[in-house]
C-alpha cells in the first residue's frame, strides 16, 4: 500500500521576472515501510522536492498525498497536526534548540502534542541510541554525530509513519554518519515507519529500497 503519492509535480520560482522551472512533472509513489532515497547531483531539485512532498512548500501545480490525504490542497489548519503526528524530520544541519538540553529537544514536539509521558519516551529513545549519559547536555556540548543522534530521536518521538532526511550524514565524516545512518534505519524499522531520504551519496542509495534519481528536475528511472 502506498504511504506517500504525487502526481504531476511541477515547481517554478520567479526570481526578478524570470521564471525558473525547478521541477517538471514529477510523479511517484513510496510503499509502506520502504526506505526510499532521492538521489542527484546538486541543484538537481532533491530538497525542493522533498519540502513537496512533506508539506513544507507547495507545487506550482499537482498533487501531493500523504495516507490519501491531499496535503496540496490542505489548509495550514489541516496541515498542523499532519506535521507533527504523522510526519518526522531530520535535517543536514541538525536544527536542534540550543537553549534546550538534549533530553528537552527530543521530548518538545511530544509536549507540544500534549503528551504526558514526553519525559519518559525521549529518555528511552535516547537510551536507544546509546546517549543516556548525553540527556542534560545543550547541543554545544554535543560532537556533531551525537547531535543528529538526538535529532534522530526528536523526529521519532510522536511516532510518525513518514520520515523524511535531508543529507542527514552530510556534515559528518563517515564513521559518524554510518552510525546515524544505521541507527536511523533501525529505529525506522522498529517504530514501522516509512523513510525518504535526500542524498548524493551512493553508499546510502545501495542500501535504499528503492532510488529515485532527479536530473533537470525531472524523475529518471
Ligand atoms: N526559493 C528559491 N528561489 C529560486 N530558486 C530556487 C529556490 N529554491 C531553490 N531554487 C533553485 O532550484 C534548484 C534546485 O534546488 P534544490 O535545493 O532543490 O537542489 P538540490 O538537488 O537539493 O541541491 P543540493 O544537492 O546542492 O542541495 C537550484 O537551481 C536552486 O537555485
Amino acid at each position: 500500500m502506498a504511504i506517500l503519492q504525487a502526481y504531476n509535480l511541477t515547481k517554478t520560482y520567479s526570481v526578478d521576472h524570470r521564471v525558473i522551472s525547478v521541477l517538471e512533472d514529477v510523479s511517484l509513489s513510496v510503499e509502506k515501510g520502504a526506505f526510499v532515497v532521492i538521489s542527484g547531483s546538486s541543484g538537481s531539485g532533491k530538497t525542493t522536492l522533498l519540502t513537496l512532498l512533506s508539506g513544507l512548500d507547495r507545487p506550482t501545480s499537482g498533487q501531493v498525498l500523504i495516507d490519501g490525504q491531499k496535503i496540496s490542497a490542505a489548509s495550514e489548519e489541516e496541515l498542523a497536526p499532519l506535521r507533527n503526528r504523522t510526519i518526522g524530520f531530520v535535517f543536514q544541519s541538525f536544527h536542534l534548540v540550543p537553549s534546550m538540553t538534549a533530553v528537552e529537544n527530543i521530548g518538545f514536539p511530544a509536549e507540544l502534542a500534549g503528551d504526558s509521558d514526553a519525559d519518559d519516551r525521549a529518555r528511552q529513545l535516547l537510551s536507544r541510541v546509546g546517549l543516556s549519559d548525553r540527556a542534560d547536555n545543550f547541543p554545544s556540548q554535543l560532537s556533531g554525530g551525537e547531535k543528529q543522534r538526538i535529532a534522530l530521536c526528536r523526529a521519532l518521538i510522536n511516532r510518525p509513519k513518514l520520515l523524511f532526511a535531508d543529507e542527514p550524514t552530510g556534515n559528518l565524516d563517515s564513521e559518524n554518519g554510518g552510525i546515524v545512518l544505521s541507527q536511523l534505519i533501525d529505529l525506522k524499522n522498529e517504530h514501522g515507519a516509512t523513510l525518504v531520504l535526500v542524498t548524493h551519496n551512493p553508499e546510502i542509495a545501495r542500501v535504499a529500497d528503492r532510488v529515485f534519481t532527479l536530473a533537470d528536475g525531472r524523475l529518471k528511472g
